[in-house]
């Protein structure tokens, strides 16, 4: 846990960008601790626990820890994990744009803990706090979980999503115009956000309407023609149906329908991780070729690009400003 907030002279405001987690090390039991604490959200996993508990502790985690540390592996960075990376160098980025405030960055999931963090911005002074979770789109799987542990803190303020924002849709926007600028631009553009259960959408989670609404808005800022665009879904997780069409299965019907070259833009994730860095770039990417496709460009997340640290920055101030 990170115990060692930096010292600022406003304490009584601050900024805490948030994120999912990621384990610590790329190693099988970092990664058990990671996906325990993960998995027992009864917002990520609702089963009942009799259920559920023996299934987890028992099964899911002995199988996919080993695995998935290996993925990890291939993608670690000197600094850790690269959600971690990235997500630290987008608050200092923020942080430079926000005098007078305190910008930290936690996680829902493992360290540095929203909720350690939340607690020592309050025992620090902090009396004005804005939670900016990393999800552009609104889930009742992500940002109602962040929801969760900010409502326990008083004087905070979490922002609820960001998927139309125009700060936000520009900045996509041109990290594709600048993946397109030396005029290698792929037959269709692909947009993939992470999917969740069906099941939650027809319960009124608004996650599959904000995910349109975002490919929507940055394809007309980019100006292209809608047959030249495809929406689709991401990193399953358990048997049942998730939001469709599945990226995987589009791939594979893309390169038997002759198509060559496929960019893929993963809007849904402000900061490269797992799911766009080993499963789009890596995993999918082999996956098309061998379908019969011939490249899958992978245009990378936001990361801490100015004009990515500038959107949330204005985000951010206008959620302070609503407080005051
Ligand atoms: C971007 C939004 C995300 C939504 C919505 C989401 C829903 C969701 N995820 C799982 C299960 C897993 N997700 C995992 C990794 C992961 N998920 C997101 C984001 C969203 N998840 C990110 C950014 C990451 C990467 C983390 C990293 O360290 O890089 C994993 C862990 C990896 C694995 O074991 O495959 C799981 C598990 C569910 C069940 C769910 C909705 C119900
Ligand atoms: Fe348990
Ligand atoms: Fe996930």
């Amino acid at each position: 846990m990170d115990d060692t907030l930096p010292a600022t002279s406003a304490p009584d405001t601050a900024v805490v960008v948030a994120n999912l987690g990621t384990p610590d090390a790329p190693t099988a039991p970092a990664v058990r601790r990671y996906l325990a604490e993960f998995l027992h959200d009864y917002r990520v996993v609702p089963l009942t626990r009799w259920l559920w508990c023996p299934l987890l502790h028992f099964v899911i985690l002995p199988l996919r820890s080993g695995r998935v540390a290996k993925k990890y592996a291939g993608i670690w960075m000197d600094g850790g994990s690269p959600l971690a990376v990235h997500t630290r160098r987008l608050a200092e980025g923020m942080q430079a744009r926000l005098p007078g405030v305190r910008v930290v960055h936690a996680m829902r999931y493992g360290n540095p803990s929203l909720a350690g963090t939340l607690q020592r911005l309050r025992d620090a002074g902090a009396r004005r706090i804005v939670v900016l979770p990393l999800y552009p789109q609104y889930s009742t799987t992500t940002t109602a979980s962040v929801d969760d542990v900010a409502r326990r803190v008083d004087g905070v303020r979490v922002l609820q999503d960001y998927h139309v924002d125009p700060g936000w849709v520009e900045a996509v926007a041109a990290s594709i115009r600048d993946a397109w600028a030396n005029g290698t631009r792929g037959e269709r553009l692909l947009f993939s956000f992470h999917g969740i259960p069906q099941r939650l959408v027809d319960a009124g989670d608004p996650y599959q309407r904000h995910c349109r609404a975002s490919t929507d808005a940055i394809a007309r800022a980019l100006g292209i023609d809608p047959s030249d665009i495809v929406l689709t879904f991401q990193s399953r997780f358990g048997r049942e149906p998730w939001l469709q069409p599945y990226t995987d299965e589009t791939l594979r019907a893309l390169a038997a329908q002759g198509v060559k070259q496929v960019d893929v833009v993963c809007p849904g994730f402000a900061v490269d991780c797992l799911e766009t860095l080993e499963e789009i770039a890596m995993q999918n990417a082999e996956l098309f070729h061998e379908a019969g496709g011939e490249t899958l460009r992978y245009i990378p997340c936001l990361n801490d690009a100015p004009a990515h640290a500038d959107a949330l920055a204005a985000l951010a101030r206008r959620e302070l400003d609503a407080m005051a």
